[in-house]
């Protein structure tokens, strides 16, 4: 059996008398794009930097490719860190390129692979443009294909997506897509749970430093009570029409032209059961749509919708100079 790039038994990582990632059990097989899920403060980061071996854990242990993190398994691996930073006056080609010395590229591969990343990426035109006059988007994607440029097995990638406008999300998205048929294993973290459903063959879900959840995208799915919402004409009482045929109405909201109703459909029952049911009823339908879950929904069945809110939020900014412990 192939070694999952990243194994994490029972790791727990405190600050002074916080616990900021509380018993974490993760297994990251290889060739899975797995996203990390959970709003700010839930323990994304910093189980990331513990992986790394960037910061110790309290109780644990990590295998990174078998072994505790190490200078051959940290070569395997590329990694964006939360906290951004380049220098500011190399240019954007040198600074990958720079990048991917670091991780063991020859000079002239280096350069070559720099070139080819910044062709396929849009960036080819600010080759030679110093990274202190590119805008904080083009420099983020500048970071993120130097952490690409050694071609590592492991991408960990921490929040990619954020700073970044919709055109080069999509960029990005693309290019995760691109590294992952070439054979790595990548796992990124958001907040943004749509980039995580188009993307991910596994999603883990992490809230207060808990891991809430880990499974596919139809196991998370598969959590949820499945509905179907309908619309009738004003002042018609669907949830007495529907009792006697075993479906649960509940009022949604009045939306003015109709009134917006909520059905639980009973297990084995599917959204078009209870529309037959309610014509049946003599309901005077308006709309009809069976619930289209997300993500979010599965987030808010396992946490809470006051949780689930702080998904909303922007990732905090940490200070600069601030040391990561
Ligand atoms: N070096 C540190 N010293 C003290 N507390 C820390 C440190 N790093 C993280 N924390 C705290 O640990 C908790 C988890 O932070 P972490 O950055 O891992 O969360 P996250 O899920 O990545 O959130 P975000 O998206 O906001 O970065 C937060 O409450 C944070 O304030």
């Amino acid at each position: 059996m192939a070694q999952s790039p990243l194994v994490l038994t029972n790791v727990t990582k405190r600050f002074g008398g916080f616990t900021a990632v509380r018993g974490l059990s993760l297994d990251v097989p290889e060739g899975r794009i797995i996203g990390f899920l959970g709003p700010n403060g839930a323990g994304k980061s910093t189980s990331l930097r513990v992986s790394l071996g960037v910061i110790p854990p309290d109780e644990g242990e990590v295998r990174l490719f078998g072994a505790a993190p190490n200078i051959l398994s940290l070569r395997r691996v590329g990694f964006l860190p939360e906290e951004r930073g380049l220098y500011k006056k190399m240019t954007a080609r040198d600074t990958i390129a720079y990048f991917g010395r670091l991780k063991g590229l020859g000079a002239a591969a280096a350069k070559a692979r720099a070139n080819e990343l910044m062709d396929s990426t849009g960036l080819g035109e600010f080759r030679n443009t110093r990274v202190s006059k590119l805008s904080k988007g083009m420099a983020q994607k500048v970071q993120i294909l130097s952490t690409l440029a050694h071609k590592p097995d492991f991408l960990i990638l921490d929040e990619p997506f954020s700073g970044l406008d919709p055109v080069n999300q999509q960029v990005l998205e693309d290019l995760i897509r691109e590294e992952h048929a070439r054979g790595a294993t990548i796992l990124f973290s958001t907040h943004v749970m749509e980039h995580a459903e188009r993307l991910c063959d596994r999603i883990v879900m992490m809230a207060r430093g808990r891991k809430v959840f880990d499974g596919t995208l139809p196991e998370a799915f598969a959590t949820l009570d499945k509905g179907a919402s309908l619309e009738v004409e004003p002042g018609f009482d669907l949830a007495a029409a529907l009792a006697p045929k075993g479906f649960e109405a509940h009022r949604a909201a009045d939306r003015g032209h109709g009134d917006a109703w909520r059905i639980a459909l009973p297990k084995g029952a599917g959204p078009q059961d209870a529309l037959r049911a309610a014509i049946e009823a003599g309901a005077p339908i308006t709309g009809f749509a069976p619930d289209e879950a997300r993500l979010r929904d599965v987030f808010v069945s396992l946490v809470g919708e006051a949780e689930a809110a702080a998904l909303d939020d922007p990732p905090a900014e940490r200070e600069e100079g601030v040391p990561a412990e």
